[in-house]
């Protein structure tokens, strides 16, 4: 992602301050920079953040396998600068996060929700950050926790399926850039809604867009869904 964005910012005609990875000065480059953005590992996000304050630079965070300490961190760092995290950048996928959230909304309980993922060999967390993104936006439309219902996966479990659960699977291989299917499945029929990134460009211009958005913000969190209005 770090070459991706680096193409993205030199088509918008931005420049790249720098760019660190781990060990780097990263309190240097939040000092040069007018603003950070770390695709990395839920193990730098501290760092990241802790940097970032003490400059007064804000950050789009696109590092997915976060927990809820991370979450936590980036609230935290959020009451001081701006900070826009997101499993995903892509425009497309922003929409369907709203068309999901309308159609849990619509179709209600009686239609079970799944959600499938697949991504690239190399992918280390799962369930992805959209699969996640897009299970909190089915949960929202039906005013649920997603915490509280969410079946990450079979593996080792029999019996029928718990009602009201909102199911992830989540497939590896080969280069996908990421594909993500949100199915309700109701009594006789299913509804399908998904995505399909062709290359991790999306990504990166979508980051990008998010970048150019936040500069000169009030310090608070975001989403793709400010940026875009949504
Ligand atoms: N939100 C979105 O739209 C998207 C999010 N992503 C997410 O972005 C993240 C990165 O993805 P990807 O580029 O494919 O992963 P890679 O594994 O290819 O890259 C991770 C990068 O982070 C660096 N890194 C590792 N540890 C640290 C550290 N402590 N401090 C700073 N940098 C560090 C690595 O450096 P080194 O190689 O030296 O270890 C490497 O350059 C993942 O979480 C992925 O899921 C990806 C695509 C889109
Ligand atoms: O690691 C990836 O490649 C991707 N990660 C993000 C995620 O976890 O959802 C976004 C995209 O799907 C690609």
């Amino acid at each position: 992602m770090g070459r991706a964005i680096a193409a993205a910012a030199d088509e918008a005609g931005m420049s790249i301050a720098g760019g660190v990875d781990a060990g780097g000065d990263l309190a240097a480059l939040a000092e040069a920079a007018d603003l950070l953005i770390d695709f990395s590992v839920p193990g730098a996000l501290e760092a990241t953040l802790a940097a970032a304050v003490a400059a007064g630079t804000p950050v789009l965070i696109g590092t997915t396998g976060l927990e809820t300490a991370h979450h936590a961190a980036i609230d935290r760092a959020a009451a001081a600068i701006p900070v826009l995290q997101t499993g995903n950048t892509s425009l497309g996928v922003t929409l369907l996060a709203a068309l999901v959230r309308d159609a849990a909304a619509r179709l209600g309980p009686d239609w079970d929700i799944e959600i499938v993922e697949m991504h690239h060999r190399h992918k280390v967390d799962a369930p992805s950050g959209t699969a996640l993104l897009l299970g909190q936006a089915a949960a929202a439309g039906r005013n649920v926790e997603l915490a509280a219902v969410a079946d990450r996966g079979r593996d080792g479990i029999t019996g029928a399926r718990r009602e009201g659960a909102i199911g992830f699977a989540a497939l590896r291989g080969g280069s996908v850039a990421g594909d993500h299917q949100v199915i309700f499945a109701g009594e006789g029929e299913r509804i399908e809604l998904g995505h399909r990134a062709e290359s991790r460009a999306i990504f990166a211009r979508g980051a990008i867009k998010g970048a150019l958005w936040l500069l000169g913000k009030p310090a608070a969190r975001y989403t793709m869904n400010d940026v875009l209005g949504l």
